[in-house]
């Protein structure tokens, strides 16, 4: 198997993104890493932490090489405003996207194989002006892909939840739950499985909405009007999809068994779940985007950058993951 080289992106400059970028490069790894970011940054924040770092020009004509320990590649890009850890700054909002348009950008001509992506702090590029909710949907517009799917998965894929809404108030997801989103979802979702996760033909388990999946029309419609005939229509098409299952009893060993994915109808249904079973082993992956990316199960996590011992598991696992990913067989 060829060696992959991987764009990493460390995300927030204040936050702990840096210290990861730090702490990842103290051991080997069988890609060829490069980060895109600033190269003060992440030397001043090797020296906060104590830690040797030796940061090396990619050449994006040679072949991928495998990353020592101590080292990272590097291809640059310039922080507006130098950083105090903890204390985020809009002035370097624009930074944090210019590494994504790079890093997509590299992806997109072939230069990286694929995207991993540090913590960004949402807030902060909002505040800067920018309309922002996440890595997702801006790589989605950057890539002129369809509408993604966020999948986040436990990386020995024990459990995967992909949602079918993301970062919306709660109180707009019943709209935002058509047939149409929820088709569209099912299907990225089944052939994503297939074309980078090697499955042959994907088990879908579909939570409801409201509780007891509706009790039959008594706490709620939309799995009468909208979930059940998707899930009855994607059935007819040959998709292997089981639903829709009240979510407080589908997250047992019992309904998972045999499972490829479940799919949840809001951020805040699925994800705890994944992340009480897989905190810091787990990878957030979009799926149906035109590049492989897959990113950290956590956030930017302000009190500990620059002097914590933060917990490198789901990078290593994004990392994992992403070449995983890169060499799969689409089926
Ligand atoms: N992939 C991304 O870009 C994500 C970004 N965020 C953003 O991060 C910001 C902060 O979000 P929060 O909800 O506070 O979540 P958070 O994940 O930053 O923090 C939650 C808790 O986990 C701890 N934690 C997080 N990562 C850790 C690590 N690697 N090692 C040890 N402890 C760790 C934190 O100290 C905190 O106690 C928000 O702006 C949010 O939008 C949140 C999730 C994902
Ligand atoms: N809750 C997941 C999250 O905030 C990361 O979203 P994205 O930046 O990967 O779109």
């Amino acid at each position: 198997m060829s060696t992959a080289r991987l764009a990493f992106t460390p995300g927030e400059p204040a936050g702990i993104g840096p210290d990861l970028a730090v702490r990842i490069a103290q051991r080997a790894q069988s890609v060829e890493l490069v980060a895109i970011a600033d190269p003060g940054l992440l030397q001043a924040r090797a020296e906060q932490l104590g830690l040797p770092l030796k940061l090396v020009p990619v050449d994006f004509d040679a072949a991928p090489q495998t990353t020592p320990a101590g080292t990272l590649a590097i291809d640059p890009v310039q922080c507006a405003r130098p950083t105090t850890p903890g204390h985020v700054d809009t002035a370097n909002a624009r930074y944090v996207l210019d590494t994504l348009d790079r890093a997509t950008d590299l992806c997109l001509s072939g230069h990286c194989d694929g995207l991993v992506t540090g913590p960004v702090h949402k807030a902060v590029i909002n505040d800067a002006g920018i309309a922002f909710s996440g890595h997702t949907g801006y790589l989605a517009h950057r890539c002129h892909s369809g509408e993604p799917v966020m999948m986040l998965a436990t990386d020995d894929g024990a459990l995967r939840v992909a949602l079918a809404t993301v970062h919306i108030p709660l109180a707009d997801v019943p709209a935002a739950l058509t047939r149409e989103n929820l088709a569209h979802v099912l299907g990225v979702t089944e052939r994503g499985l297939r074309d980078r996760f090697g499955i042959d033909r994907p088990r879908l388990l579909v939570a409801g909405l409201n509780p007891h999946a509706g009790e039959n029309g008594y706490l709620g419609r939309e799995e009468i009007d909208t979930i059940t005939p998707v899930i009855e229509a994607q059935r007819a098409r040959g998709m292997d999809i089981i639903g829709p299952l009240p979510a407080d009893t589908l997250f047992t060993p019992h309904r998972l068994a045999g499972a490829d994915a479940v799919v949840a109808m809001y951020h805040d249904q699925g994800l705890p779940v994944i992340k009480h079973l897989g905190f810091g082993r787990t990878v957030n992956i979009s799926l149906g985007l035109a590049i492989v990316r897959t990113s950290v199960d956590h956030g930017t996590a302000l009190e500990l950058a620059g002097h914590e011992s933060v917990d490198t598991g789901s990078l290593q696992a994004a990392i994992d993951t992403a070449v995983r990913m890169v060499h799969a067989q689409p089926r």
